[in-house]
């Protein structure tokens, strides 16, 4: 079933809570925080305080993706503000496996892994056994609002070849550039949870109704109800 994760990077920040539970009662099905370092991705963003502030807020699940060269120092942070997924680089982690595991195991939260539009497919392959998400980065990270890249949608293909192979559970995740005219593609090609900043919260419709339109389109590209 197709998931929609409204990211807040577009919220407006003066009204955080409400935005939230706007899209959470319109059907969204997570929340998607984007932490940035500045280091990682040339742009800062938010930190644990976020979290902690919109858990009270919504009962929809909050999934952080770290855009930091050294997620080692936060994930506990996270956790203890109210995050339920860590989503972490594959690009900073020599052997994601050990932090896999204490997200995993000593956290006891869910564990995604992510990686850049120019990091070859078969890099993440060896590690989706022990994940319960793959996040395909659809622009380069770092920005809201950039468009979709279309090569996206062969790699998203040759993702869900080898998720279905080795680990049919694990969600295959889009983020970037995804909005009314890109989410179908990228659903046909396997994805199955969307993230959305500037459709959802720059949508002139409001984030509800843009929240709903996302999600139908989802639902029919991948051949499913909504
Ligand atoms: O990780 C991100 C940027 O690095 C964001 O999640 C992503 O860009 C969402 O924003 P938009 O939907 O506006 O592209
Ligand atoms: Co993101």
């Amino acid at each position: 079933m197709a998931a929609i994760a409204p990211s807040i990077l577009s919220a407006d920040f003066a009204r955080l809570g409400e935005h939230v539970r706007e899209v959470e009662a319109a059907g969204a099905d997570r929340v998607h925080v984007d932490v940035m370092d500045g280091h990682f991705v040339p742009n800062l963003s938010m930190g644990a305080v976020v979290v902690k502030g919109l858990r009270p807020a919504t009962r929809l699940p909050l999934e952080v993706h770290l855009m930091v060269t050294d997620p080692d120092k936060f994930l506990d942070g996270f956790v203890k503000a109210g995050a339920d997924s860590l989503i972490v680089h594959l690009e900073v982690l020599p052997d994601p496996r050990p932090m896999l595991k204490h997200i995993r195991g000593t956290l006891g939260k869910k564990a995604g892994l992510a990686f850049n539009p120019d990091l070859p497919v078969s890099r993440v392959e060896p590690y989706l056994a022990d994940i319960d998400l793959a996040l395909c980065m659809t622009v380069f990270p770092g920005f809201g609002g950039q468009a979709y890249i279309p090569a996206s949608n062969d790699r998203i293909r040759e993702l869900r070849g080898l998720v279905n192979r080795i680990n049919p559970a694990c969600e295959i995740e889009v983020d970037g550039g995804i909005d009314a005219t890109t989410i179908g593609a990228a659903a046909g090609a396997g994805a199955n949870v969307f993230v959305a900043g500037t459709a959802v919260f720059g949508a002139k419709e409001g984030p509800a109704a843009a929240t709903r339109h996302l999600r139908e389109l989802a639902a029919r590209a991948a051949g499913g109800g909504a």
